[in-house]
């Protein structure tokens, strides 16, 4: 299949209004799709189907899987970029100040809330709304594909929900047979081209707070974690702190979704107490923002010894689960020409109002390069 029958065949299903998602994850050059052959809203609760599933912040509300067995699916291999028109310069409206304000107050009420209380961190976030010139999406999606090569790139659509897109630079989960790996993202810089960067002490403590979560939590259904060395990584325009971690579980992977997401680089921590505070004092619905999504329970042909010595044990191919999740991130909705972007920040005792405010405005710039 050609790249033009590849996208005008999305376009079919979008005009159709039939739900659909189309994804590249991170450093690789296949594109996978798939399309439902229904309108109906599938959803999921024990994560025992296979799919892609599409789960929101609040753990209260439905998670909407593609099933694979109602879907075609389609992957085009894009090893050089898509042609687009690439507009360069980004949709750098005058702030709203209004909005500014709004932000600076919950932020203010955050650092308060850490500092006197049981709250150790939470994530403050905001949603700015860009009106398009251009209602092309599968264009916008081509110019994510080519700006974002390390993220995971996606469009989802489903009439019944509605149409986002993003880059998020976040693994929430990556399980095969019953290794899974995992990641800590947070602390946030500009990126002025170097990787070699000083990390403040609060960006430190709020990262090794995500890390402590995700080792505590796990123990209680794995074996052998494992810690990587924390490093800084690009994202974008935006550097973040990285911690890998990795290991073997006993349980099943809706148990271990279950206590990751949503982890204290979206949430807070305590999570109960941050996730009461984000509901009392956003005043507006993250809906899949800081959710999670992506491929579940993909059986996956795997070759048990991949030693060439080995000719016999080279022949025994085993069938395993694979399911590949990220972090809702970097993202927007699309609603009537209207780009609403979706941003948020890590807050602690230690945080600087202005800063965190600049760090939401260089996290809209992630979506308003590929918009026009
Ligand atoms: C909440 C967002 O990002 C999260 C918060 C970060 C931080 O506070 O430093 C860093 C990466 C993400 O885990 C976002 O991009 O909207």
């Amino acid at each position: 299949m050609t790249s033009e029958d590849f996208f005008e065949n999305l376009k079919h299903q979008f005009d159709n209004e039939l739900p659909f998602v189309v994804y590249r994850k991170p450093n690789e050059s296949e594109v996978k799709c798939l399309l439902q052959q229904d309108a109906a809203l599938h959803t999921t609760k024990e994560f025992t189907e296979s799919g892609f599933v599409f789960a929101p912040f609040d753990t209260k509300e439905e998670v909407v899987l593609i099933p694979f067995k109602n879907s075609i699916k389609y992957g085009i291999v894009m090893s050089s970029a898509v042609e687009t028109l690439h507009n360069q310069k980004s949709l750098n409206q005058v702030k709203n100040n209004i909005e500014k304000q709004h932000h600076l107050n919950l932020v203010d009420k955050a650092i308060k809330a850490t500092q006197s209380g049981h709250l150790l961190k939470v994530i403050a976030s905001r949603v700015e709304t860009v009106t398009l010139k251009d209602s092309n999406v599968i264009g916008t999606f081509k110019r994510l594909l080519n700006t974002y090569s390390t993220a995971f790139v996606y469009c989802w659509y489903h009439p019944k929900v509605g149409l986002w897109l993003g880059a998020s630079p976040e693994t929430l989960l990556r399980v095969e047979g019953n290794q899974f790996t995992t990641m800590a993202l947070a602390g946030t810089l500009k990126d002025e081209g170097t990787l070699d960067v000083e990390w403040g002490n609060k960006e430190k403590d709020e990262h090794q707070l995500v890390v402590d979560f995700i080792v505590d939590k796990l123990h209680l259904f794995s074996d052998r974690i494992k810690t990587f060395k924390t490093e800084t990584v690009r994202a974008g325009n935006i550097l973040h702190l990285k911690t890998k971690i990795t290991g073997i579980f006993k349980n099943n992977i809706h148990q271990i979704i279950t206590v990751l997401h949503p982890t204290p680089a979206v949430c807070g921590q305590p999570k109960e107490l941050a996730k009461q505070f984000i509901l009392e004092n956003e005043n507006y619905n993250r809906e899949y923002y800081t959710g999670f999504l992506g491929e579940l329970n993909l059986k996956q042909k795997m070759s048990r010894n991949s030693n060439r010595k080995n000719v016999e044990n080279n022949a025994y191919i085993s069938i395993k689960n694979v399911s590949d999740l990220f972090v809702n991130l970097r993202c927007m909705q699309i609603k009537n020409n209207q780009a609403l972007i979706y941003v948020g920040g890590g807050i602690t005792k230690d945080s600087v109002a202005l800063d965190e405010w600049d760090e939401t405005v260089l996290k809209t710039l992630v979506m308003k390069k590929v918009l026009q």
